[in-house]
């Protein structure tokens, strides 16, 4: 479904990003892990389209789409939950999620009542500001705004940084869920290599700007991640 071939990616004169090359099927979970600052965030940015590739080339469903902008990658399903909680602090949590339809297939008006069943919290504080709600719960908002548009791939950006367990346990069941329904693929970025464990079909460890490992879970040996991940 989304194919990178040999993508390079960066700020300014500096490149980030080394020959990526990625693969994501329909349905998977695929997580994408390493050391703070090797580039997990700005390989999500430049599937989104926010930074361009500067070599090689990203198709989606067998179409290359890699001059193409976020706009467009959103209308054909690719949704996105940036680093940090992205709400809009001043509108409420409806609007927060109405939002989220924007990008929706066939012009949808109502918020998904799958989407508000996987999150019971947010269906208790439709009414309320986004800014009022917890860190935990503002992430869940983001989750969830980004679900409402029906995604057939959502890139995920460390949802559980920061996040007290109860809630982090919370996204854990959301992602469990997403996988078994198998509409929507997720690209995960994630440190917590028991997290990722326990939700993964596939997982690449990135290390300055590369990939460095990549594998089925039960490939991958607590001894090879350990050399990637400790500081
Ligand atoms: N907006 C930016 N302008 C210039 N350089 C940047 C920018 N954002 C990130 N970088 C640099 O790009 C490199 C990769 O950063 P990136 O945020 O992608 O890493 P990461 O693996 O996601 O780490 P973290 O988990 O800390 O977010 C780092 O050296 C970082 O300093």
């Amino acid at each position: 479904m989304l194919l990178l071939k040999g993508v390079e990616s960066g700020y300014g004169e500096s490149m980030v990003l080394r020959q990526v090359h990625l693969d994501i099927k329909p349905g998977q979970v695929v997580c994408l892990m390493g050391r703070n600052g090797v580039g997990k965030s700005t390989l999500l940015r430049t599937l989104m389209g926010i930074l361009k590739v500067r070599s090689g080339s990203i198709h989606w469903d067998g179409k290359e789409v890699t001059k193409w902008d976020s706009a467009k990658r959103a209308r054909v399903g690719i949704g996105y939950v940036p680093q940090g909680r992205d709400v809009f602090p001043q509108m409420s949590v409806r609007e927060n999620l109405l939002l989220g339809l924007e990008t929706a297939p066939k012009g949808a008006k109502e918020i998904p009542a799958d989407v508000l069943g996987m999150f019971p919290v947010l269906k208790t504080m439709m009414d309320r500001q986004g800014g009022d709600l917890s860190g935990g719960q503002q992430q869940q908002l983001a989750f969830a705004r980004a679900l409402a548009a029906k995604p057939r791939l959502l890139l995920l950006d460390e949802p559980t940084e920061g996040i007290q367990p109860s809630i982090v346990d919370d996204i854990r069941d959301v992602i469990i869920q997403i996988k078994n329904q198998g509409d929507t693929a997720i690209l995960l970025v994630e440190q917590s290599e028991e997290f990722v464990r326990s939700v993964a079909d596939y997982i690449y460890v990135m290390d300055k700007g590369a990939i460095a490992m990549q594998g089925e879970p039960e490939e991958l040996g607590l001894a090879s991640f350990e050399h990637y991940l400790t500081v």
